[in-house]
């Protein structure tokens, strides 16, 4: 069993809080999806390329490294072009994405997901730590999905896990580039981060691909997409259809909208990167907005290390100025402490120490 399917067996969530509703059937903002927003959540239209935007980084630009550093270190959140997933594949994605969430919710429901797994339809997870309900609904996969897509499309679900599972192949292998360059760019090697990549060749990494869907809403000033949050995992990669939504918080600035560019993917650092990191690379707290008119869907790939592997800075990155911040975790314990603390969880496990400042 992998660290994400243990985690949530070891916190079941209630079924109130995975079925979602029908969202074709209302013509109102139900009072359970009423959330008290203000004007700073829908923030001005900006420059989209300006300084003030979040940075794009062209893969093959020589300066690639030092690129992707400075968006760590300033953003927690990036967008990445000429990556080399193939276009026609992001289509594909996103048409059978969208074949899915159009389905009617009942048929939809044949592939809930059950309290204690991770796969399957159902609401994000963090809604447990919300009073209100969001307007969004999700479908999670590690691997092959045959099994939910089989109850969705008895006759009909070879195409869908057939671009779910190429989809998970080339996202991981860009995962792991993506990877690299965050690392090097620390001025770490394969033997500071032993697991990543390690001599035999083998991959032990873990991941989920969660596909989101909000669909369209008769209130979107007073609705949220996906509440604030930053992700558990070390990095995620995100395919965002060509509506905005993503916004993503900016110290002294607060949400920058992350726009969409037409063939981009937009990489997050979670919060496994930053206690690896000790502090220097950011965990971007990010939102999503929904809006009137156009059904969003977006497709995050969460990537993470493997189960046994405790995540800590390695001693490069540490010295009597700069102590660890964190203890060390494993993923599994990590989730567990988000699972029950949400927000909080980086703080529990932040070490008591006079941090330098830096
Ligand atoms: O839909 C998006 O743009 C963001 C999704 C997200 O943040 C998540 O799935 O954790
Ligand atoms: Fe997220």
């Amino acid at each position: 069993m992998n660290s994400i399917s243990e985690s949530f067996k070891s916190n079941p969530v209630n079924l109130d809080r995975i079925i979602p509703l029908d969202f074709k059937a209302v013509l109102k903002l139900p009072d359970s999806h009423t959330w008290s927003l203000s004007t700073a959540d829908h923030p001005p239209t900006t420059d989209p390329f300006g300084a003030g935007s979040v940075p794009v980084i062209d893969l093959t630009d020589p300066n690639a490294v030092l690129l992707t550093r400075h968006a760590c270190e300033q953003w927690g959140v990036f967008q990445v072009t000429n990556h080399g997933i193939p276009v026609d594949l992001l289509i594909e994605l996103e048409f059978q994405t969208r074949r899915l969430f159009s389905l009617p919710l009942d048929q939809k429901l044949l592939a809930v997901r059950s309290p204690e797994a991770f796969t399957g339809y159902g609401l994000a997870r963090i809604s447990t730590f919300f009073p209100k309900l969001m307007w969004s609904e999700g479908f999670s996969i590690t691997g092959s999905p045959m099994e939910h897509a089989r109850q969705l499309w008895p006759h009909d679900h070879t195409k869908f896990c057939d671009v779910m599972e190429e989809y998970q192949r080339e996202i991981g292998d860009l995962t792991e580039r993506i990877l690299g360059l965050m690392l090097g760019s620390l001025g770490l090697t394969r033997d500071d981060v032993r697991w990543f990549k390690p001599k035999d060749g083998r991959k032990h990494s873990q991941a989920l691909l969660h596909l989101n869907s909000y669909p369209v809403c008769p209130d979107p000033s007073q609705a949220m997409g996906l509440a604030p949050h930053t992700d558990s995992s070390l990095l995620t990669l995100l395919h965002q259809s060509s509506t905005g939504g993503l916004q993503v918080l900016r110290d002294n600035v607060g949400w920058v909208p992350v726009h969409p560019i037409a063939g981009a993917l937009v990489v997050n650092t979670g919060d496994l990167m930053h206690i690896l990191s000790n502090g220097q690379f950011k965990s971007a707290m990010h939102q999503v907005l929904v809006n009137e008119t156009h059904h969003r869907i977006s497709i995050a790939y969460f990537y993470g290390p493997p189960g046994d592997v405790n995540i800590s800075p390695p001693t490069k990155l540490t010295n009597h100025k700069h102590p660890p911040l964190y203890r060390p975790v494993t993923w599994k314990e990590y989730l567990d402490a988000k699972a029950m603390h949400f927000n909080k969880a980086l703080d529990l496990i932040r070490n008591d120490v006079h941090i330098a400042n830096r």
